[in-house]
């Protein structure tokens, strides 16, 4: 089948993307990439009260560990309520946010043939004193999470005795190496799921997010 001239236009004009390029060297070199400001500040402002008025509307639940199949709640692991975001149904901020995943997802396809061919993502909100434990993405027993990825929502800047810390655990030359992130508004922090643990230390005031993975078939 010919395609038809948009398509064929796309394909013809690849532009290399600066940003992507470096998360692609970022998770090549060292299994994790941080961008600041993947989200501005308006795009973050509109996530983040979506967010909120379907948190107020109580439809979040309290997140399990395991498969759908095997879900417990276990609050001693984790403590964030989550809602899963169906792409399908996506309103104004949804579609910003997956605008902007998808043309990412495309990039890593096309020059990586990574072969990401689904995606999950969910909100959350991690109240104050809740954490999540050391875990690896994959324990719920889905071995096609390739990349994990979490953007944050919060309005102010994120001060250091907020908490919260995202902390990856990596090595560097065979030593064992933590690095702590902040969950500043904007910034996203995307990992290879079937290789870096990682928690969330006891957060001191609200944290939101919207967490997810790209997924291969
Ligand atoms: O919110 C974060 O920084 C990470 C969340 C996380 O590890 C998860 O939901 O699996
Ligand atoms: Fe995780």
């Amino acid at each position: 089948m010919i395609a038809n001239a948009s398509e064929l236009f796309e394909q013809l004009e690849f532009t290399e993307n600066p940003l992507y390029e470096r998360i692609i060297s970022d998770l090549l070199e060292k299994k994790y990439s941080v961008v600041d400001d993947f989200f501005n500040a308006d795009e973050v402002d509109l996530l983040r009260s979506t967010l909120l008025e379907k948190y107020e509307e109580d439809n979040f639940k309290k997140a399990a560990i395991g498969n759908r199949t095997n879900e417990v709640i276990a609050k001693s692991v984790r403590g964030d309520f989550i809602l899963w975001i169906n792409e399908a149904e996506a309103g104004p901020a949804e579609n910003v946010y997956f605008n902007k995943i998808n043309s990412l997802v495309a990039y890593l396809n096309r020059t990586c043939f990574m072969g990401i061919l689904h995606k999950e993502f969910h909100y959350a909100v991690y109240p104050e004193g809740t954490f999540y434990k050391k875990h690896l993405d994959t324990f719920q027993n889905d071995g096609r999470r390739k990349l994990s990825m979490v953007c944050y929502l919060n309005n102010e800047d994120w001060k250091p005795e907020n908490g919260g810390e995202l902390a990856i655990y990596t090595q560097e030359n065979g030593e064992e190496k933590t690095i702590n992130l902040y969950p500043f508004p904007g910034r996203v922090v995307i990992f290879e799921s079937q290789e870096l643990e990682h928690e969330v230390k006891p957060v001191k005031v609200p944290r939101l997010s919207i967490t997810g993975w790209l997924k291969t078939r």
